[in-house]
Parts: C-alpha cells; sequence; structure tokens
C-alpha cells in the first residue's frame, strides 16, 4: 500500500459511470478515499445519467403515501445511498456523491474513472473536453473495444487521446453483484505511463516497464510501450509535486478492498483486451448450453476462445499485449471462465437460444437497463477482422457474430471450430 508523505494537496476522484459496475466500482473507491483521507479527497463524486425511477414496492425506501411518484435517480442515490435501479440492495458510502452533471463531476479531480457501457463513452468523453485537469490520470472499467473502420484502439488509449491524458485499464473476473456484496474476488489494473519531465511537461520516452507482480511499486509514472498506444502522442502533463504520485502503490490503496484484491501489472493492452474479447466468448458459451450441450461444449468453446484472445492480442497489438496476462491474470482465463458461467453475456445468449428469441429482446425484457457488451463487441470485431479479410483465422468470433445475424446457427458451431488449425 502507499505510504503516506508531506504533500500539501490529495487526490480528488470523480467515477464516471453509474450502472451496476459502475456503482460497485465508486463503493469500493468511497470506502478507501475514506480509509486513506490523507491521500484522497473522502468525498467521491459519481457522475449519474439522470433519469427517473420509481421505487419498487419491494425497496425497502418504498413509501406508500408518494407511491409511484417519480424521482430523480440522483435524488434517490443522495438520499438513500442506494442505487435502486443499477444495484438495489445494496448501502453505498455516504460519502459517494451522485452527479446528474459529468463537467461539475470531475471538476478539480485528478483522478478519473471511467465505468460506463462502452457505446455511451464517445459521446461523454467529448462533453467532457476542456473540462479535466491537464494532468489527471484516468483508469477505464470498460469491457469493450473501440473500432473504426480503419483500426481498432482500446478505450483506455481512445479516453486518454480525447481528454490529453494517460488512462490505465482495470479488469477481472468480476461480477458487479458479488463484489458490491462483498464476496471475494481479484482484479488486475494494469497501468503505465510515460515518464513526464516536470519542467517540460512531456514525455521522455519509455521507462522500464514495471514487473507484473502484487507487490510491485513502480517509479511515479514509469514505462509506455508504445507499439499501438496512441497515448505517446500525447504531451503528458506531469503530476505536480504537490500530490502524492500517482504510481502503482497509490492505485491498488484506492481500489484494493479485503473482498477485491488487486493485482498491477503494465500491459494495459492485454487487460483491456481480455475485458473485451471474453463478452464474445461468452455468448458462444450461452449459445452452446441454451441448445442443450453441456459443460464439454462449454469447454470447448472456452478453449478455442481463449486461443483467439491471445492470437488476436499478438496479431494487432504485438508486443503491446502479453500472452501471459491473459493466461495468468485475472483480466483473462479467469475473467473468461466467470463471464462463461454467470455473466449476462452468458445468461442472456442462453436465454435466447432456449426461447428463440432474439438477443437483443432478452436484454430489453431481462436487465433493467443493464447493457450488453457481447453483442456490439462481436460486431465491431468482426467487422475489423473482415476489413483484413482475416475472418476465417478467427472461427469462433466469426461464429457468434454469424449466429447473432442469422447466417449461421447454433449447430454449426461444431463444425465451424473444426476448421481451426
Ligand atoms: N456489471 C458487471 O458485472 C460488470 C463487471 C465488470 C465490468 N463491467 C463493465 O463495466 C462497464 C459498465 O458496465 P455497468 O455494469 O456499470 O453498466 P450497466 O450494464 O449497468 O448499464 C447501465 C448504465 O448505462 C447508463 N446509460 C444508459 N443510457 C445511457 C446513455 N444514453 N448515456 C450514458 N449512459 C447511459 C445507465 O445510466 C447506467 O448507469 C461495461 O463495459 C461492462 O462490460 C461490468
Ligand atoms: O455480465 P457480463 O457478461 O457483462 O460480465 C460481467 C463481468 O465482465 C464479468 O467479469
Amino acid at each position: 500500500m502507499a505510504t503516506l508523505g508531506a504533500f500539501s494537496k490529495k487526490h480528488k476522484v470523480t467515477v464516471i459511470g453509474s450502472g451496476n459496475w459502475g456503482s460497485t466500482i465508486a463503493k469500493i473507491v468511497a470506502e478507501n478515499t475514506k480509509e486513506h483521507s490523507d491521500l484522497f479527497h473522502e468525498q467521491v463524486q459519481m457522475w449519474v445519467f439522470e433519469e427517473e425511477v420509481t421505487l419498487p414496492e419491494s425497496s425497502k425506501h418504498y413509501d406508500p403515501k408518494t407511491g409511484s411518484t417519480a424521482q430523480k435517480l440522483s435524488e434517490i442515490i443522495n438520499t438513500y445511498h442506494e442505487n435502486v435501479k443499477y444495484l438495489p440492495g445494496i448501502q453505498l458510502p455516504s460519502n459517494l456523491i451522485a452527479n446528474p452533471s459529468v463537467e461539475d463531476a470531475v471538476k478539480d479531480s485528478s483522478i478519473l474513472v471511467f465505468n460506463l457501457p462502452h457505446q455511451f463513452i464517445k459521446r461523454i468523453s467529448e462533453q467532457l473536453q476542456g473540462h479535466t485537469l491537464p494532468y489527471a490520470r484516468g483508469i477505464s472499467c470498460i469491457k469493450g473495444v473501440h473500432v473504426t473502420s480503419s483500426e481498432i484502439s482500446l478505450f483506455s488509449e481512445w479516453i486518454g487521446e480525447g481528454l490529453g491524458i494517460y488512462c490505465g485499464a482495470l479488469s477481472g473476473a468480476n461480477i458487479a453483484n458479488e463484489i458490491a456484496e462483498e464476496k471475494w474476488s481479484e482484479t488486475t489494473i494494469a497501468y503505465d505511463p510515460p515518464v513526464v519531465d516536470s519542467r517540460a511537461g512531456t514525455p521522455t520516452g519509455p521507462s522500464p516497464s514495471a514487473s507484473q507482480t502484487n507487490l510491485v511499486i513502480t517509479p511515479a509514472d514509469g514505462g509506455l510501450k508504445d507499439v499501438r498506444s496512441k497515448t505517446s502522442k500525447i504531451k503528458l502533463k506531469a503530476v505536480p509535486a504537490e500530490y502524492p504520485p500517482l504510481d502503482h502503490a497509490i492505485f491498488k490503496t484506492l481500489f484494493h478492498r479485503p473482498y477485491f484484491h488487486v493485482r498491477m501489472v503494465s500491459d494495459v493492452a492485454g487487460v483491456s483486451l481480455g475485458g473485451a474479447l471474453k463478452n464474445i466468448v461468452a455468448l458462444a458459451a450461452g449459445f452452446v448450453v441454451g441448445r442443450g450441450w453441456g459443460d464439454n461444449a462449454k469447454a470447448a468453446v472456452m478453449r478455442v476462445g481463449l486461443l483467439e484472445m491471445v492470437k488476436f492480442g499478438k496479431e494487432f497489438f504485438g508486443d503491446a499485449s502479453r500472452a501471459e496476462t491473459f493466461t495468468e491474470e485475472s483480466c483473462g482465463v479467469a475473467d473468461m471462465i466467470t463471464s462463461c458461467s454467470g455473466g449476462r453475456n452468458f445468461r442472456c445468449a442462453k436465454m435466447a437460444v432456449e426461447k428463440n428469441i432474439s438477443i437483443d429482446e432478452v436484454e430489453k425484457s431481462e436487465l433493467n437497463g443493464q447493457k450488453l457488451q457481447g453483442t456490439s463487441t462481436a460486431k465491431e470485431v468482426n467487422s475489423f477482422l473482415k476489413a483484413r479479410g482475416k475472418e476465417a483465422d478467427y472461427p469462433l468470433f466469426t461464429a457468434v457474430i454469424n449466429i447473432l445475424e442469422g447466417r449461421n446457427t447454433v449447430d454449426d458451431i461444431p463444425d465451424l471450430l473444426a476448421r481451426e488449425v
């Protein structure tokens, strides 16, 4: 954990997003800012996409006098310290403040935690431009990849480029409800910014990467692999010396809880890709289980899925993504396993096949506003592979999009995967 020092400023933390995982991470962070108030401002801001919510009768906050009157979600959270829509039944810390204005929520924050469904980040990032501290640092908890017709990038890179800041990534075998109930889990945080010359305010080039260990303490802002990273093009501003340094130790202090164990690494690409690509594999797992096949079939798609995840990282992110991150860290194989057991992508895909309806219908009827990431990621990854003539090299990823779009059925999966060399 970070050691204390004589710093005149503390870090203010904002969580951008307040869904199922956004609210859970905000709870974790607010518990830690309170416990480490020498390093952080206790109060944590959480941006809420405002909506009107009616308290269900089953809620302990339901008042028969006001009955079905709709209230603003941010006001409900600040009154009852519960996100009754996206994380019902979980008490949130009172130092966590819901804020419907994203510009106001990030004001003066030196640590920005991005945690919202990936389809919404573009608009929010655009809205944030010019409102964040120039020396802020980010952590993206978003599981998805940003794809255009010509290229693919990580949300950490993309957010960083848009806001002119460095952004790392947090991802792991992390089903939010379990963690919100404080059931033990692990996660992986990748943070590896370039060294910044505090006088010039510019990166002085890559420094040695931190080794992959849960005890690692890097030099403040240490190391960048710029093979794929656009953040290498950013003129980063140094974090002023008045603040505690933003290094591995302080991020571990911010996120680690007795029930949420953090391993710090430097492979931002591997951590981000694991979280994005496993959602495609979870859909495939849901398909085969929904078809009535058993654990053997699920294990088969997971085996091929893991191989395709590693191959994808190697092929398109080169040395910036380490195979070991997929096989050794929570953000890789462990996340794939949990997602293929109890994740929303798995459950919705399974139900869609069982009921013979579209997965979009299941998402709408079953998730109460929560969003699947696997369906859009499958489409985005496919458009990227297709543009490069690489669909056949990724038979599982390709089978998933073809099933979603009706060109294949679940029954085709065994033959499609048999073609893999
Ligand atoms: N839920 C989990 O178990 C879990 C765990 C780990 C990682 N993740 C990842 O975390 C990210 C966030 O997921 P989540 O579970 O917090 O979200 P969610 O699935 O609960 O989505 C709902 C959120 O989207 C917001 N939203 C709806 N419409 C919006 C709009 N037009 N603009 C902006 N926001 C809008 C809602 O206000 C709400 O906060 C995703 O990338 C997800 O893959 C989720
Ligand atoms: O519910 P899913 O499928 O979005 O997965 C949740 C988490 O990513 C599991 O780690």
